[in-house]
């Protein structure tokens, strides 16, 4: 039988630890603020950089507001970049991501102060956790190892596919796997064979952004598997990129969506804030 890992209730333990690492905070005269800039009118975005708010909102956390129309420029977004790393105040920055066409994520991403990162996605950010020598992380990725951690599932030596190559989740998550020591494989559109690839792995994670693409021919008898995906199909229905009703009659854990691993990603931003704002201190 599958074991269906509970990213939502995983989540709430941590967001309820983080309150009284908060309230600690505040009792030593420091109020962590978390600054969320949107950009835009995505209705996902929206709906992610709510929950954010709530999270923070929840748990005690200031957050500084800053929705911005689709057609901000890159020097208008830059400029307000500037003020935020200046702003004392404010010990983490969130750009909420896809940007409108017009503006240049990676830019935009390389100009928030490192030590302000909240997303841990700063060429610097990566640069340390590519020499497992972490200071921010990617939060996804940074969820993901602590599901597995909270499931007791091994890492070390085992042998990891992960199919999407994204600066958000495969990229960073493979950097995160081999400091874990497992054997890793990054997949994408253009491997060859690709079931026969991810039907190797121990632990698959799936980050394709195309919906139920992943089913039961794509998995070894007993593995993990981790859905990344969220997508909204016509009919409303929330799905993720595996196939679960499928994956479970292989799958020894798999995570559900909705409630797996997104709620992971607002915990660990919720935590990182808390960890960036207690570093501004010392
Ligand atoms: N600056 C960032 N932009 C984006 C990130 C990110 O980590 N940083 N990740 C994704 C979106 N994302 C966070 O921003 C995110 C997506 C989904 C969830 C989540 O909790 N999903 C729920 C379902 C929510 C729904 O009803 O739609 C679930 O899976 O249970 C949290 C965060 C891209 N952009």
């Amino acid at each position: 039988m599958t074991v269906m890992i509970d990213g939502r209730g995983t989540a709430e333990k941590i967001r309820s630890q983080l309150k009284g690492k908060t309230e600690k905070l505040k009792q030593q005269g420091l109020e962590p603020c978390l600054a969320v800039v949107l950009v835009g009118d995505d209705p996902a975005s929206h709906v992610y950089v709510r929950n954010k708010k709530r999270a923070a909102e929840k748990i005690g956390i200031k957050t500084k507001d800053i929705t911005l129309p689709a057609n901000t420029t890159q020097a208008e977004l830059l400029q307000l970049i500037d003020e935020l790393n200046g702003d004392v105040t404010v010990h983490a920055i969130l750009v909420q991501m896809p940007l409108p066409a017009q503006l240049d994520e990676n830019a935009v991403i390389e100009r928030i102060d490192p030590k302000k990162d909240a997303d841990g996605l700063h060429p610097e950010n990566l640069g340390h956790l590519f020499m497992d020598q972490p200071k921010a992380l990617p939060c996804t990725p940074r969820g993901i190892m602590v599901l597995l951690e909270e499931y007791q599932i091994p890492v070390a030596g085992k042998n990891v596919v992960i199919i999407g190559r994204s600066n958000l989740v495969g990229r960073p998550l493979a950097a995160l796997m081999i400091n874990a020591d497992a054997t890793v494989t990054v997949a994408h559109s253009k491997t060859k064979d690709l079931q026969r690839v991810a039907s190797q792995a121990d632990i698959l994670v799936v980050a394709t952004g195309r919906a139920e693409m992943v089913d039961e021919t794509y998995i070894k008898e007993g593995a993990t598997v981790i859905d990344v995906g969220i997508n909204r199909l016509a009919n409303g229905k929330l799905v993720g990129d595996v196939k679960q009703a499928s994956a479970v009659t292989k799958a020894a854990y798999l995570t559900p969506v909705p409630g797996g691993v997104g709620p992971m990603t607002i915990a660990m931003l919720m935590q990182q804030t808390l960890e960036l704002a207690e570093k501004s201190n010392s």
